[in-house]
């Protein structure tokens, strides 16, 4: 089977009980949109899906069983770089940590314009968020998990990563994604999971989009708005 699967995937940290059951399949030509407010889990998800958590417990398999990072890419919230590594080492870096083949990233960096022969840790937050996305870009995986890959970037480089997901989307390549920018989710992902309390409250297809932005305001409604009347 080429799918990605979690299955009652739960993690705690002491008495928190961060996730308490996620089920989650992801597929070759799909995004799947992963949405929750801050602290709703997430990043641990994310973590424990790529093998960066211990204590879980649960499954959590790659295609035909292999390990999720064998065939994956991953972009995290805070990419992490080592200091003095320039743009260009860090991404040999990366190729060579996997053993994969050289990769030539001229091509893409045409697209993302990084000065590459300048140290990582002294680009600003949106070009680190470009070099990580360039990194699992050029090495062609299966399955991509990109943690807040719109967070920092300029508006060119917003709507270009657009269109690379859809493109990277259409020739088979399997994407989870998280985002607080609705209107990015909706444009990009064939079906979208929210995650709340825990676990997987509800899946929305794409024709079901409408439909999570009302339930969205509805909670706002619900909750929010009054409690703000007493302030403003
Ligand atoms: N290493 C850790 N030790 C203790 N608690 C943790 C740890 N990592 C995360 N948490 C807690 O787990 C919860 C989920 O955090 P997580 O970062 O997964 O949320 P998130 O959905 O990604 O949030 P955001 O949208 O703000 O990025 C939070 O309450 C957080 O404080």
């Amino acid at each position: 089977m080429s799918v990605l699967e979690i299955i009652d995937l739960r993690q705690a940290y002491g008495r928190h009980e961060v996730l308490q059951g996620v089920n989650l399949t992801l597929r070759p030509g799909i995004i799947h949109g992963l949405v929750g407010a801050n602290g709703a889990g997430k990043t641990t998800l994310i973590n424990c899906l790529y093998g960066l958590e211990n204590g879980f417990t649960g499954i959590v398999r790659g295609p035909g069983g292999r390990p999720v990072r064998a065939c994956t890419g991953l972009v995290p919230y805070e990419p992490f770089f080592y200091p003095r590594l320039t743009g260009r080492e860090y991404l040999e870096f990366c190729v060579q940590a996997r053993g994969g083949p050289a990769r030539d990233f001229a091509g893409w960096n045409r697209v993302l314009e990084l000065p590459l022969d300048q140290y990582a840790d002294e680009y600003s937050a949106g070009m680190r968020k470009k070099l990580a996305l360039l990194a699992v870009l050029a090495q062609d995986f299966a399955y991509l998990i990109l943690d807040e890959p719109f967070n920092g970037l300029d508006l060119e480089a917003n709507l270009l990563l657009k269109e690379i997901l859809r493109r990277l989307r259409d020739r088979g390549t399997g994407i989870l994604l998280t985002s607080h920018i609705l209107g990015a989710l909706t444009e990009t992902a064939d079906e979208i999971s929210v995650l709340v309390g825990g676990r997987v409250q509800r899946r929305y297809t794409a024709a079901e989009f409408g439909a999570l932005e009302a339930d969205l305001l509805d909670a706002l409604h619900r909750e929010k708005l009054g409690l703000l009347d007493a302030l403003v």
